[in-house]
């Protein structure tokens, strides 16, 4: 048994249809942290739902029943830990989004990891993998280390590998339920959408055994760390740049905002020569192409993937797809100019909140306040995020002089020109 935390879209469209895949008899029960929605409709459609796939020409339709079981974490805790705990139970993966790391309380997601994971020694349940599958650096030592404030020790017997996950799932809309509805023939409230490629880079570090995921096309390797800073800069760096900049200029999804040239030209000029010369390929692995790739991905159509979405909690976000770069190309003694740009760009996302045409965009981050309250100080601003960086005097400069361009002549215009 898989227990798995964060029934969100993308454990839907990734681990659920990678288990499935398997074929070797694996199963799942997912649990929902925070909404009983999805809880809801699992359990009124036996717990099978759709899962379309479109390369935004084609759609296909394919029902995924390897989620066995559902349970709503805030009124069902007893359940979590019991499974959790439960011998039966040897993988545990997690999409709970990067802010819920930080938040090791009793009843949070990782609360009630710890909590199962305690029982569980106690109770001689026997080792278990811990599996972070969300946009984290090193998210193996990271879940590994909120485990441990939890509990106040690592309990024996648990491992925590390390993976790299790639599939863009965005938010399953209305259209996405009747096209499902459509193709299958009945209404399915947790179908979800999601583009032909998928991929899952993981540490083989599984005490009590694991799912055939390679099957499915899942790669085990020695070492996940060049996979994820490659997968981390090119992809995540620009579709956070797209993101903050679609929304500054009035586009609501990716595919738009790279249908805008100005914007489109942003991000490839980031990939190819900001974060291209910080990174070292993975065996067999050309990162030119998956850069550009990434870029032919993100124009997929039949992916409503809302700026919004991917702009939410950008303080935790930003330093991940965006500062190494900055930091490694500085290292080298190059000025990453686009790296540069988009950290510009998010900065005054946060801080100012209102698009190129004055209307207000959708701000949701845990520092918004304390970064809104720098909006007038741009080194302060800097230093709040990036204290080094804010030491720098050419890449303070530059932001500080970018804020200044974006406040007089608007976002859109000062990248045509830039
Ligand atoms: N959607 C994608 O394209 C994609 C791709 C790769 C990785 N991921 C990872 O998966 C995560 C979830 O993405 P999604 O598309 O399923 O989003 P989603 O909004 O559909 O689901 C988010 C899930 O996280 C839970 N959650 C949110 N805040 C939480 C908190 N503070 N504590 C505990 N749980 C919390 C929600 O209850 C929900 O189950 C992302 O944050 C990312 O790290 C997503
Ligand atoms: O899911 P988030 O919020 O961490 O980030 C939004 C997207 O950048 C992300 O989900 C990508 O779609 C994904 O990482 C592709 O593999």
């Amino acid at each position: 048994m898989i227990v798995h935390f964060g029934l969100g879209a993308f454990h839907r469209a990734h681990q659920a249809v990678h288990t499935q895949e398997a074929g070797d008899g694996w199963a799942i029960c997912a649990v929902a942290p925070r909404s009983p929605d999805v809880v809801r409709a699992l359990r009124a459609q036996d717990h099978r739902y759709t899962l379309l796939v479109s390369d935004g020409d084609d759609v296909s339709a394919t029902e995924i029943s390897s989620v066995r079981r559902v349970l709503h974490a805030p009124t069902e805790t007893e359940q979590v830990v019991r499974q959790v705990a439960d011998p039966a139970t040897r993988v545990i993966t997690l999409t709970i989004t990067e802010k819920a790391y930080a938040d090791t309380r009793p009843g949070s997601a990782i609360g009630l990891l710890a909590a199962g994971l305690t029982r569980r020694a106690a109770d001689g349940g026997g080792p278990v993998a811990v599996v972070s599958c969300d946009n984290l650096l090193a998210n193996g030592r990271r879940l590994r280390e909120a485990v441990r404030n939890a509990c106040g020790s690592v309990p024996e017997g648990v491992s925590f590998p390390a993976t790299v996950v790639d599939r863009m799932v965005p938010a399953t809309t209305r259209e996405d339920l009747a096209t499902a509805a459509k193709l299958t023939g009945r209404e399915d409230l947790a179908a979800v959408v999601a583009e032909p490629y998928s991929q899952w880079v993981l540490q083989d570090d599984f005490p009590g055994g694991r799912p055939a995921w390679e099957r499915a096309g899942a790669r085990f390797v020695a070492d996940v760390e060049p996979y994820e800073r490659a997968k981390l800069r090119i992809l995540n760096g620009a579709h956070s740049t797209l993101a903050y900049t679609g929304a500054l200029t009035g586009v609501e999804h990716v595919a738009d905002a790279l249908g805008d040239p100005v914007l489109a030209r942003l991000a490839g000029r980031l990939i190819r020569e900001d974060v291209l010369p910080t990174l070292t390929a993975p065996p067999g692995v050309d990162l030119r192409e998956y850069g550009e790739r990434v870029l032919s991905r993100m124009r997929n159509r039949a992916l409503r993937h809302r700026c919004a979405q991917i702009a939410m909690d950008g303080s935790l976000k930003v330093p991940i797809r965006l500062l190494g770069t900055v930091r490694d190309r500085l290292a080298a003694g190059g000025m990453p100019r686009w790296a540069c740009l988009a950290v510009a760009v998010w900065l005054r996302h946060v801080t100012v909140a209102t698009d190129d045409a004055g209307r207000p965009v959708e701000v949701s981050d845990p520092r918004a306040d304390e970064l809104r309250r720098l909006a007038h100080d741009p080194r302060g601003l800097l230093a709040a995020v990036a204290p080094d960086l804010a030491d720098h005097a050419e890449v303070a400069g530059r932001i500080r002089a970018d804020l200044a361009d974006f406040a007089a002549y608007g976002v859109r215009d000062c990248l045509s020109g830039a």
